[in-house]
């Protein structure tokens, strides 16, 4: 055995040394009375069901009669009324925390994402005024229909020509990847035409590497086991480091050339060079919270949705119906990208998208850490530095919430009387977070989905290898489709622009 393995091994053996410790000593090393055995939130229940643990929270929070569970974890609930007072009525006392942010930071920095107190606030309040100007909406509108119709729909004809199965969530975040990373910061990664320069392959390849390996930092039992192989620069941690060298690398090449540029464009990094005189490092830090926020949610969510309407033909019937409908009243032909007030008008594909939301939410958990001794509405005592969790996978599959058909795929439910779509309360439909950290891509994000759906259902009949098989969710940082979703492609006989 090599110097590095030995090392990892004395690592290993020092961390399941120290679990048995807190296993065994739980109240000497922290203020929370952990759940004994027997209790659902127990550590034995956390082992037993640690392969599905989604379901499982989805179980032990429907029998909770509050809907929340003090785990071995933290405490998780499904419960609206506490959603509502840890994300706004009592924000200030529930940051993402210390813990979070350590993990996460030489990754993000002090990105919007990974920040806490006034550093985040200054970054919001920047970010929410140009995520809400026109001249973002027509900048996003603009390079979606570049990426749809000069890429996306092509590599869709060709594969609906020669017939072959393509993996529709690898394409599609592929597309998602070269998108984000166009409204942040204006550089064409190619990762979809496959015309990418060296640099931008190199970007993007390490860019996914690096937050696969993050995420591997949750799985250490103690912060410890981590730090100590970050400090002595061996394993994941090695690789870990490397790959977060390339992507700051890059992003700062890109920040630094765009200050010297003699004009600036729309993306978001521009919008934040012409409001003030930044630091490169403060600018890299937004713009990569920017790319991870926004990388592998939409793609995720159009999967689920392809899947799960492949089960209900009506609803692909219903879009393509409403999709047709649209280019009628607008006089418009297919192969024309749709404008923003027309995707604004598809109502029924909004709602069935909020669907797919609602059973595989992308972010199905979400943790934050309690700054002082608190209660819940529902009841239940918190105590500072305790772990507490929202589950919005499971808030989308409660019977007190959607009723008795809850686990139906079922647009409609979102529609009103006159087929308009009717929102949810953040609260009770927690999926883009709510309160003053709700997500700020939203109606971005919409817009991307809407667009790549419509495109693609009015001109491709999706077929969806396997589809009744029950797809098993792969859920590291991003809820995807495990093994992706293998589809062929067939081609309408649409009247093209
Ligand atoms: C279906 C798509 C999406 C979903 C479900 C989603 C969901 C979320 C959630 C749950 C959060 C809260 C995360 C946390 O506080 O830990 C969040 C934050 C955020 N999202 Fe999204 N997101 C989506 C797409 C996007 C896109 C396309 C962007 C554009 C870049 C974006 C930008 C952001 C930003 C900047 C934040 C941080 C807000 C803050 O902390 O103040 N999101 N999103």
């Amino acid at each position: 055995m090599d110097p590095p393995s030995l090392l990892s091994l004395a690592l290993l053996l020092l961390a399941a040394a120290a679990a048995a410790a807190f296993v065994l000593f739980p109240r000497r090393r922290s203020p929370e009375k952990k759940p004994s055995s027997g209790n659902p939130g127990s550590l034995s229940e956390l082992i037993k069901n640690g392969h599905r643990i989604l379901d499982w929270m989805v179980e032990i929070l429907a029998a909770s009669p509050t809907n929340t569970v003090a785990t071995y974890m933290g405490v998780v609930t499904a419960n609206p009324a506490n959603v509502e007072h840890m994300l706004k009525t009592k924000f200030e006392n529930y940051p993402k925390g210390d813990r979070f942010v350590t993990l996460l930071e030489d990754f993000l920095g002090r990105g919007i994402f990974n920040s806490d107190g006034d550093h985040w606030k200054l970054q919001r309040k920047t970010a929410s005024l140009e995520f809400n100007t026109k001249t973002i909406r027509t900048f996003v509108m603009e390079n979606v229909r570049v990426s749809v119709v000069d890429r996306l729909i092509p590599i869709f004809a060709r594969a609906a020509a020669s017939g072959e199965t393509i993996d529709l969530q690898e394409t599609l975040e592929r597309f998602a990847f070269d998108n984000v990373c166009k409204v942040s910061f204006n550089e064409d990664t190619g990762r979809l035409s496959g015309d990418d320069t060296m640099e931008g392959r190199e970007f993007a390849r390490a860019f996914e590497q690096a937050s696969e390996l993050i995420v591997g930092r949750y799985k250490h039992p103690f912060l410890l086991s981590w730090k100590l192989m970050r400090f002595f620069n061996i394993g994941d941690e090695r690789r870990l480091k490397e790959k977060i060298a390339t992507v700051h690398r890059f992003a700062t090449s890109v920040i630094r050339r765009r200050k010297s540029a003699a004009s600036l464009g729309d993306d978001l990094l521009s919008r934040f060079i012409a409001e003030a005189d930044y630091p490169d490092e403060f600018l890299r830090d937004i713009i990569i919270s920017f790319v991870l926020a926004g990388r592998d949610t939409t793609s995720a969510t159009l999967t689920w949705f392809f899947w799960l309407a492949s089960t209900r033909p009506e609803v692909l019937a219903r879009v393509e119906a409403e999709v047709n409908a649209v280019r009628r009243k607008n006089g418009t032909c297919a192969g024309v990208m749709f404008t923003l007030e027309e995707v604004r008008e598809m109502d029924f594909l909004h709602a069935a998208l909020s669907e797919a939301l609602r059973l595989y939410p992308p972010v199905p958990l979400q943790t934050r850490a309690c700054h002082e001794s608190d209660e819940f509405p529902d009841g239940t005592k918190v105590r500072p530095g305790t772990t507490v969790m929202y589950n919005s996978y499971a808030m989308g599959r409660m019977k007190s919430i959607w009723g008795e058909d809850y686990a139906e795929f079922r647009p409609e439910r979102w529609l009103d009387k006159g087929g308009g779509f009717q929102p949810r309360s953040p609260f009770r439909f927690p999926v883009f977070h709510a309160g003053p950290r709700m997500c700020l891509g939203k109606e971005m994000a919409y817009i991307q989905m809407k667009a790549v759906a419509a495109s693609v259902v009015e001109r491709f009949e999706v077929v969806v290898m396997d589809k009744e098989k029950v797809r098993e969710k792969d859920y590291t940082m991003i809820l995807r489709v495990k093994g992706g979703l293998p589809v062929r492609l067939k081609e309408k006989s649409v009247a093209a622009g």
